[in-house]
């Protein structure tokens, strides 16, 4: 049984059919990709995922049950969602914690062991603009993990960091991912990222738009120290390019 999937997803905006019957899953455990051009409808996808937009046709299932047009299952965590520069780390990552009701002592109960999963240790009481970006992101996928931990849907999680910076995000999160069973869906225009980190791709594209092809990364290759210096990973490389 998948995890999470989508059936028969169709959405118009305008009378203008944007995606049409778009068909994925995620298995437990799993990270996997939407790669497409921008405008192609990947915003849209994770949109009517989360439930807070609704499909002209389809359902969203997760484990199973129906959460078509239903938010609160699903992690969702945006580029553009930073930290509030007025609260402390503690307080950005239970903010979904409380805005469920949850009392914020118990929110920081149950927040507190994950600090040093993400590697936030001591970093509980200060303010976003004291840590590094590297560390402000740990905060944010520990903020949206916080929310649900059955699946995050990441939309371009890493684009605004620096290339150094996203290298060490990214093994990290692999990681993490590894440590703490986390299924992942993510949104990325990187080519390069979606190979090194995903299980799956899947290529949105088309007018309208659906899935037009699915790639396994070999897990062998993908654990190979020199992989992304490798010809496998360009042979990848050169596939998902040619089907953009
Ligand atoms: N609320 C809306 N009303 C009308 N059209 C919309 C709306 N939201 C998105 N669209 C259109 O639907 C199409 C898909 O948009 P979407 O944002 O999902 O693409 P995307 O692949 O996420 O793009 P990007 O990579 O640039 O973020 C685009 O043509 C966009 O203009």
């Amino acid at each position: 049984m998948a995890l999470l999937q989508t059936q028969h997803i169709t959405k118009n905006y305008d009378n203008r059919e944007v995606l049409s019957d778009v068909n994925i899953h995620l298995n437990q455990g799993e990270l996997v990709s939407i790669l497409g051009i921008s405008g192609i409808g990947k915003s849209t996808l994770f949109n009517i995922i989360a439930g807070l937009e609704a499909p002209e046709a389809g359902q969203v299932l997760l484990k199973d049950h129906e959460i078509t047009n239903t938010t609160g299952h699903i992690s969702y965590m945006l580029q553009k969602d930073l930290l509030l520069p007025y609260r402390t780390i503690m307080g950005n990552v239970i903010l979904p914690a409380l805005m469920q009701n949850i009392p914020k002592k118990e929110a920081e109960t149950k927040a507190a062991p994950f600090f040093k999963i993400f590697g936030l240790e001591n970093t509980e009481n200060l303010y976003p603009q004291t840590l590094s970006g590297g560390m402000r992101q740990r905060a944010a996928l520990l903020r949206t993990y916080m929310f649900s931990k059955e699946v995050s849907l990441l939309d371009e999680p890493f684009s605004a960091l620096d290339e150094i910076t996203k290298r060490q995000v990214h093994s990290w999160y692999l990681q993490l991912m590894q440590k703490i069973d986390l299924s992942t869906l993510l949104i990325t225009h990187d080519v390069d990222e979606a190979i090194l980190l995903s299980d799956r791709i899947y290529i949105l594209s088309g007018t309208p738009a659906s899935i037009t092809q699915e790639i396994t990364i070999d897990p062998n290759l993908k654990k190979q120290p020199d992989f992304e210096l490798s010809t496998d990973f360009l042979v990848y490389k050169r596939k998902i390019l040619n089907l953009l």
